[in-house]
């Protein structure tokens, strides 16, 4: 579409000289699972400080790119150069939609994302630690870069109502969760 746009209207071709540097804008992948909300939310702030990092660095072309475990693909690991991954820890593990996003993907990226930077991002009750030891294995088995500890935030769930109860993050998660995105937006366009 943009090819033919800029065939037929751009005789000299120039636009059509920049049209690649759009194609190749830097991506930042997010990928995010979530049973009642809190991770999600997480995931928002980091898009949030991602986005804020870019516009402060003054990045006109930078696609943060923010997708629900059940909906990402090897393709979208392959076209980003940094990455976030955000779930909850369910009975001391990652949850198992994210899990299946990792089964889906590891060997179809293994050895095609060495070195791109990333973190993660954890939803738990009392705990966290089993989900981002989880994780980190994993992202080390892809060798990618860790651009700062897991940043863990814990609600203090633990009786099943509160389990189950639709969860808010607060202020201040929210701005962990901005900062963590920020500071990854900020090294991969500084790395790109
Ligand atoms: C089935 C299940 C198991 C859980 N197991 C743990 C656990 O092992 N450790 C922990 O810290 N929290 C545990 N939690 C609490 C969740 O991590 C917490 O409620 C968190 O908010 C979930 O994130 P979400 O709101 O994005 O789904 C568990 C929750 C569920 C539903």
């Amino acid at each position: 579409m943009l090819r033919s746009w800029v065939r037929h209207s751009d005789p000299a071709g120039l636009l059509a000289r920049t049209a690649p540097a759009l194609a190749d804008s830097p991506r930042l992948l997010i990928v995010w699972h979530s049973r009642t909300g809190m991770a999600r939310q997480m995931a928002e702030a980091l898009y949030a400080g991602a986005r804020s990092a870019a516009c402060t660095m003054e990045v006109e072309h930078f696609d943060v790119d923010l997708r629900r475990a059940r909906d990402a693909q090897v393709d979208d690991l392959l076209s980003a150069q940094g990455f976030l991954f955000c779930a909850p820890e369910n009975l001391a593990t990652m949850s198992g939609e994210m899990k299946e996003f990792f089964d889906r993907t590891y060997y179809a990226a293994l050895g095609r994302l060495n070195g791109r930077p990333y973190a993660l991002a954890v939803a738990a009750g009392s705990d966290g630690q089993g989900a981002a030891g989880q994780m980190a294995r994993i992202c080390q088995g892809w060798r990618l870069k860790a651009m700062a500890e897991p940043l863990v935030l814990r609600n203090g769930a633990q009786s099943a109502a509160d389990i189950a109860a639709a969860k808010t993050l607060d202020t201040e998660g929210v701005e962990k969760c901005r900062d963590l995105g920020a500071l990854l937006a900020a090294q991969l366009l500084l790395d790109t």
